[in-house]
């Protein structure tokens, strides 16, 4: 049985990066995402620690809510378009990047494939994504863990370091 396509889904992405001009191509890559998407909300920008320990030097990060006519794996094959054109080359995983762009939520839909995981796998453990997305967004609630964004939050065992840019 065809299940029906709403026309539009919101989605909810994170980007960021720590190497380059980061403000610029923060907001080069909102610009990029704007181009073809409606961007619905923004959070503040935030400068945020490195997670994960492979990445060196903090990253600035920002989540921004979108509502779209793409289908996922289509708007996943528009972010990497947009990293690439900004400079992102292929490197280590949770490395250094000037431009990283991921999927949190696209609506309520779960996907577990080879290309894509929605909601994005780490979302719970990292504060870097967690400040910004319950600014914008603080009672929605994840699809799997069912549980909000700033239960989520305030549950987090990240301690790293996150704050609004100053420039
Ligand atoms: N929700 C998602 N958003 C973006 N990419 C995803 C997602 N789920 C799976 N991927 C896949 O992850 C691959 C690696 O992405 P990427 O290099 O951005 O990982 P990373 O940023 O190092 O790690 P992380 O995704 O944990 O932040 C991509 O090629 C993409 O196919
Ligand atoms: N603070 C912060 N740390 C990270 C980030 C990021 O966007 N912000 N992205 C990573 C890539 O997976 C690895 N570490």
């Amino acid at each position: 049985m065809n299940t029906i396509r709403p026309m539009t889904e919101n989605a909810v992405l994170i980007l960021g990066g720590n190497r380059g001009a980061r403000e610029e191509l923060l907001k080069a890559a909102v610009e990029a995402v704007g181009a073809s998407n409606t961007i619905v909300k923004q959070s503040k920008i935030y400068e945020t620690a490195a997670w994960g320990g492979v990445a060196k030097g903090p990253f600035l990060n920002q989540v921004i809510e979108i509502k779209t006519k793409l289908r996922a794996e289509e708007l996943l094959e528009l972010i990497q378009h947009i990293e690439k054109r900004l400079g992102r080359k292929r490197a280590e995983p949770w490395g250094d990047r000037t431009m990283d762009i991921d999927i949190l939520f696209f609506g309520k839909t779960i996907i577990a494939t080879d290309l894509l995981q929605v909601p994005h796998p780490f979302i719970s453990q990292r504060k870097f994504v967690l400040v910004p997305l319950a600014e914008i967004l603080p009672d929605f609630m994840h699809p799997v863990l069912g549980k909000s964004s700033q239960e989520m939050l305030r549950e987090c065992e990240d301690k790293s370091q996150v704050k609004e840019y100053e420039r």
